[in-house]
């Protein structure tokens, strides 16, 4: 499992203030989408591409376009679909899948309670959004369907990790080609499961409590 820790003052500042509690739900929203965009230009480095031939107004030449079967952008619902925007202004050819998963505040454990994906996911490059990577569990849980459906090769993009959930994460992943690209890698996870120093529930800070 490959692991980017994007490293920009850009990227820094806007998480600081995502961070910050005070920080209401439409500028939370406006910095996700925005976050995205930047953390989406490293994590597409390895997309596909083929050559095209086009005309300029001068003179006909070679170009390269994203290939065939486009790649699938997998938002896990909900605090994922906060992230959908962001990424599907950087890859407009994209197809997008859902999954709907929340994790069980005593056990930790995700739930899965909404799929829709292609059946055949064979030669796809699928692009994983979700803001938290916490115990690892719910993008473990995604990856792993994803796989099941024949993909080859996933990148999930995440703002904050706890190194504990990289680590779980690597265990679970072994043998796949999986890379993870993180806006930063944060302290540690608390007793409640919760990033520190992290942003708090991203769900909740998105579309508010339910
Ligand atoms: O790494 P884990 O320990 O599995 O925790 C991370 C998960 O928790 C959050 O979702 P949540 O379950 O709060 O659902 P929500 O997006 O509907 O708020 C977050 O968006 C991840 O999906
Ligand atoms: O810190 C965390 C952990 C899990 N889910 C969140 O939204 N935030
Ligand atoms: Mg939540």
């Amino acid at each position: 499992m490959r692991v980017h820790v994007a490293d920009h003052p850009l990227i820094t500042h806007k998480l600081t203030v995502l961070r910050d509690r005070t920080t209401p739900s439409p500028v939370f929203r406006a910095l996700t989408e925005e976050l995205v965009t930047l953390l989406a230009y490293e994590a597409t480095r390895n997309v596909r591409t083929e050559p095209v031939e086009i005309e300029t107004p001068v003179t006909t030449t070679m170009g390269l376009a994203i290939s065939q079967p486009r790649p699938l952008v997998v938002p896990i619902l909900r605090a994922g679909l906060g992230m959908l925007e962001g990424m599907v202004k950087l890859l407009p050819t994209a197809e997008v899948g859902f999954l709907g998963m929340v994790r069980n505040e005593e056990t930790l454990e995700p739930a899965t309670y909404a799929e829709r994906l292609p059946d055949d996911l064979s030669d796809r490059q699928c692009f994983v959004l979700d803001p938290m990577l916490a115990t690892g569990g719910s993008l473990g849980a995604a990856i792993e369907f994803l796989f099941a459906r024949g993909a080859v090769d996933v990148t999930a993009i995440c703002l904050l990790a706890a190194p504990e959930g990289i680590a779980a994460l690597e265990k679970a992943t072994e043998g796949r080609d999986v890379t993870i690209v993180l806006g930063a890698m944060d302290e540690r996870l608390n007793e409640h499961g919760y990033i520190v120093p992290g942003l708090g529930d991203a769900g909740d800070r998105l579309y508010g409590l339910v």
